[in-house]
Order: structure tokens, then C-alpha cells, then sequence
């Protein structure tokens, strides 16, 4: 198994230009070191580039100034180390859960009984190993962002990207992946980069909250979470109700609106 690997965003900037000639200036001068194995959430008001950081990790696009290095080397593309998780799960409708999982590895060559293993640990990981031989179609919205998120773990990259994961889901649906979530990232120890818009699951998840300014974004507040190894024996949800955990989450909110006005 393959652990973390650290991410440095290193005075990054990206301008789009669109259709119609106009510059969007998306990202300003961003400079952010992630050690390997953390799990770091980033909020901001919509279209602060939440997403352009996250694809120009991902290596789906070059940004327009300053670089990305993942585990010391430069991004230059996509690669086998930075896997990614959208808000939508993007299933292939006709191939079974276990088929979808297997799918990143079959594109690497991966020999059909080392893909086997390990889809089926992933999806055991996920829950989902009874629903191995289903369809896509057969399970619920929570399941198939479980599925997805199986078949990034089957990868075994030292990265995860994650856009929104959860956004789409109901909350009881969410709070459980949330949790779930949680432990994967703790047994696993992979770098996690999660953008979400809720600041109650950005100091849930996080290790560490990245706060970004209106358009152009850049960080107005970097925020170390540290409630839940203080609370380390407390159930995952009993956490959410801690008073560390309240103020910090209405002190990010409120950096949030600040910066609106
Ligand atoms: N391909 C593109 N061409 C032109 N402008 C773009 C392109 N992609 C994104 N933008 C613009 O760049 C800005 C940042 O977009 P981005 O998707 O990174 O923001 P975001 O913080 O992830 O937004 P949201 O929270 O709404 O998902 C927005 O103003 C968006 O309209």
C-alpha cells in the first residue's frame, strides 16, 4: 500500500481565457504546502477557484502561472499517483460495481486476479462488497459515490482529490459517508484534498481548513483542526457537538462573510 504524498502549490495563478476573449482571473498568487497524509478541506464562495486548484493538481490543466509538485516532482499531466472524486459519480451503467472498481487498474495492465483483490478490498473498505455484482442502477446515490470512492482506493494512489463528493447527497446520507470517510482517511493515510462548501464538513473532515477569498481566489485563512485527537475517544458523531468544534466552525463562517463584504 502506498501512504501519503505531500502537495505544494507554489505561487499559483490561472486566467481563463473564454469563447468570447475574456480573461477570468480564477486563481492569484497561491502559494500552499501539504505534507504528506494530511487531510486538508478547502471552502470559499462559489467561483473562487476551488476547482481550478484542484485541476491543476489533478494535472487536467496547466495553470497560467507558478507550478504544482506532487511528492517533490512537477505536474505535468495527469498520473497514476493523484486519484479523483467528483460530485457525480460517473458509473459505466453496464459494467458491475466490482467492473467499475477494477476499471483505473485495467487501464494500467494490471493481471485480472491482482485487479480482483484489489477491487474486493476497496469495496469491503466502502461496504459494498455485497453488492459486487450489481448494477450501477441497482444502488442508491450514497452507494454509488462509495463506489467511486472504491474505485480510487483500488488505484492506491498517495493523493485523493475530491470535488464536492458528498454535495449531492441527503444529509443523513452524507453524515454517514462523512464518517466513513474519516476512518478510511485515518487507516489509510493518504493525502486527502477535499473541497466542499460546508464549513460543518469542511471541521468535520479536516486536518487543516484552507479558507479562499472571492474570485480571484487566493488563501485568507489557513486553519489547523486538531478536535478530534483531542476527543479521541469520543463516537464521530458525538464530536460534531463539541464546543471546540462550534466555534471553530462559526469562526471559519464568519472569516468566510468578512471577506465577502
Ligand atoms: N474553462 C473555463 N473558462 C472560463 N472560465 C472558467 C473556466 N472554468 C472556470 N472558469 C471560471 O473561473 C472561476 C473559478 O472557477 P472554479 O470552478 O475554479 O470555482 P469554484 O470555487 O470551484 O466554484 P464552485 O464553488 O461554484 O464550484 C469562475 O469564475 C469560473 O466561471
Amino acid at each position: 500500500m502506498s501512504s501519503g504524498v505531500g502537495i505544494t502549490l507554489d505561487h499559483l495563478s490561472h486566467r481563463y481565457i473564454t469563447d468570447a476573449g475574456e480573461v477570468v482571473h480564477a486563481v492569484a498568487d497561491t502559494s500552499v504546502q501539504i505534507p504528506a497524509g494530511q487531510f486538508v478541506c478547502v471552502v470559499g464562495p462559489s467561483g473562487c477557484g476551488k476547482t481550478t486548484l484542484l485541476k491543476a493538481i489533478a494535472g487536467f490543466l496547466r495553470p497560467t502561472g507558478g507550478q504544482v509538485l506532487a511528492g517533490g516532482e512537477p505536474v505535468r499531466g495527469p498520473g497514476a499517483q493523484r486519484g479523483v472524486v467528483f460530485q457525480q459519480a460517473n458509473l459505466y451503467p453496464w459494467l458491475t460495481v466490482r467492473k467499475n472498481v477494477e476499471l483505473g487498474l485495467r487501464f494500467r495492465g494490471t493481471p485480472a486476479a491482482e485487479r480482483r483483490a484489489a477491487a474486493e478490498e476497496a469495496l469491503d473498505l466502502v461496504g459494498l462488497v455485497k453488492f459486487m455484482d450489481a448494477k450501477p442502477y441497482e444502488l442508491s446515490g450514497g452507494m454509488q459515490q462509495r463506489c467511486q470512492i472504491a474505485r480510487v482506493l483500488a488505484t492506491d494512489p498517495g493523493i485523493i482529490l475530491m470535488d464536492e463528493p458528498f454535495g449531492a447527497l441527503d444529509a443523513i446520507t452524507r453524515h454517514r459517508l462523512q464518517n466513513e470517510l474519516l476512518t478510511i482517511a485515518r487507516q489509510k493515510k493518504k493525502t486527502i484534498f477535499f473541497i466542499t462548501h460546508s464549513v460543518d464538513e469542511a471541521v468535520f473532515l479536516g486536518d487543516r481548513v484552507i479558507v479562499m477569498s472571492p474570485r480571484p481566489g487566493r488563501v485568507v485563512m489557513d486553519q489547523p483542526v486538531q478536535i478530534s485527537s483531542h476527543y479521541d475517544r469520543l463516537l464521530l458523531d458525538e464530536l460534531r457537538s463539541v464546543p471546540e468544534y462550534t466555534q471553530l466552525r462559526d469562526r471559519i463562517s464568519e472569516a468566510i462573510r468578512e471577506d465577502e463584504h
